[in-house]
């Protein structure tokens, strides 16, 4: 195996070190001098020549061999920084120019749910993330990112798997941290029996779990699991979509929300289980658009039991809205004076084709992928909107995801 010096430059979007001849090198930062054992263009570090100043201790005794976190190695004002650069390189690459709002941060142990990878063995049961790049699964005994409860709640599905998950096997339990207790969805591809079934129920009612699904079936709920948006009660259907971190949320709702303030007709695209549909109900009546019929219930379900409360009207509509996005004609026959759109990571393509011909005076524009935002508000500028503001928005701690909240204005708003 050939080794060679490498001097880092920057760093990548996903976390690696950049070496000044484009090697990707990972765990170097930019200042560091390694020596790295070089296979088939992969760099491992085999030693440091040169340590950058930006080179922090790990808080987590996992780092490294769990792949849940990237960057706990990097000085925490670089890594704010380095995560915003990601939303502006990816603007600068569709010729977007703009000075990008503070990013907004979240602090260790506030990510409300997590996707705990559990395998069952002779002798007890692994429950943790995967290792970046493989499947063996690294038991955890701490983690900086999820709620202290969460932390706890991995001894209980530890408990849960070990009453039905065939030995051996590994599945996926995504626990949701809610208010009335722990949403427990799994994901596995074995089949369950009526046995399993019992075993889950007697395990959940012990364990005081609010909910146990399997692979979409509700097998027990003993209590709604319940979350608040914004003051509204809303229990999200099982695995249904939630931001990660409440703190984070409340910002980007107020950001929404103040920027659609004086609009009466309002379009949420993508949804979800309303986080902005029910604060915007205070503002204007609003059209929910996605395409989980779960989730669409789970919000209108949340309006219902605050109608009464001033509240404008929420209309729910279930629709795919990569292959039928609102047209500019429709918004127009629905008067539609401000547009949320909150994608998945492939971003509103086509969406902002339509909102580009449309006559929507606002529009806010969230995104967890700079890419995909960049060439939809690259659209929406080129119809004639103009980019008001952009805020990157750091929820997922340590790791090279980022979001971003755009805010855009047509004519004079
Ligand atoms: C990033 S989430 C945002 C949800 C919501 N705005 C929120 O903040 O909670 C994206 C949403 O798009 C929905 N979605 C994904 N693909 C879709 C499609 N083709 N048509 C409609 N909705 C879709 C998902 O179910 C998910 O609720």
């Amino acid at each position: 195996m050939a080794s060679q010096t490498l001097e880092i430059k920057s760093l990548g979007a996903l976390g690696d070190g950049i070496a000044a001849n484009g090697v990707f090198v990972p765990g170097a930062l930019p200042g560091d001098v390694v020596e790295a054992d070089m296979d088939n263009g992969r760099a491992t570090i085999s030693s440091w020549q040169i340590k950058s100043d930006l080179h922090v201790t790990p808080v987590c005794k996992h780092f490294g061999d769990c792949g849940g976190c990237k960057m706990q190695h990097l000085d925490m004002a670089a890594y704010s920084a380095w995560k915003a650069s990601l939303v502006s390189d990816a603007l600068a690459q569709e010729s977007i120019d703009i000075d990008l709002q503070p990013i907004v941060t979240c602090v260790p142990n506030s990510r409300r749910r997590a996707v705990f990878s559990v395998v069952v063995k002779d002798d007890g049961v692994d429950v943790g993330f995967q290792r970046a790049g493989s499947n063996h699964v690294v038991a955890i005994e701490e983690c900086h990112v999820i709620t202290p409860r969460l932390m706890k709640s991995s001894r209980l599905v530890g408990q849960l798997a070990k009453t039905f998950q065939p030995r051996g096997k590994t599945a996926s339990f995504t626990v949701l941290d809610s208010r009335t207790g722990f949403d427990v969805s799994i994901s596995a591809d074995y089949k369950l029996k009526d046995n399993d079934r019992r075993a889950i129920s007697a395990y959940a009612v012990k364990a005081k779990l609010a909910r146990v699904t399997v692979n979409g079936e509700t097998i027990i709920e003993n209590i709604r699991p319940m979350l608040s948006f914004s003051g509204f009660d809303v229990a999200p259907p099982p695995g249904g979509f939630v931001q990660a971190v409440q703190s984070v949320e409340e910002v980007m709702v107020e950001l929404v929300c103040n920027h659609l303030s004086k609009c009466k007709r309002i379009a949420d695209i993508f949804a979800g289980s309303g986080t902005f549909s029910l604060p915007l109900a205070r503002i204007g009546s609003v059209v929910a658009a996605e395409g989980e019929a779960a989730a669409l219930g789970a919000l209108d379900r949340a309006w219902r039991e605050a109608a009464g409360k001033g509240l404008k009207p929420v209309k729910t509509e279930k629709r795919d809205l990569h292959h039928r996005p609102f047209m500019a004609k429709e918004l127009e026959l629905m008067k539609t004076q401000g547009a949320v759109f909150d994608p998945p990571r492939a971003g509103a393509e086509m969406q902002a084709k339509e909102l580009a011909k449309s006559k929507v005076k606002r529009i806010a524009a969230v995104s967890c992928n700079p890419t995909t935002l960049a060439r939809d508000l690259r659209i929406l500028i080129d119809g004639g909107y103009t980019l008001q503001s952009v805020t990157p928005l750091d929820q997922f701690l340590w790791s090279p995801h980022v979001e971003a909240v755009a805010l855009l204005v047509r004519g004079k708003g």
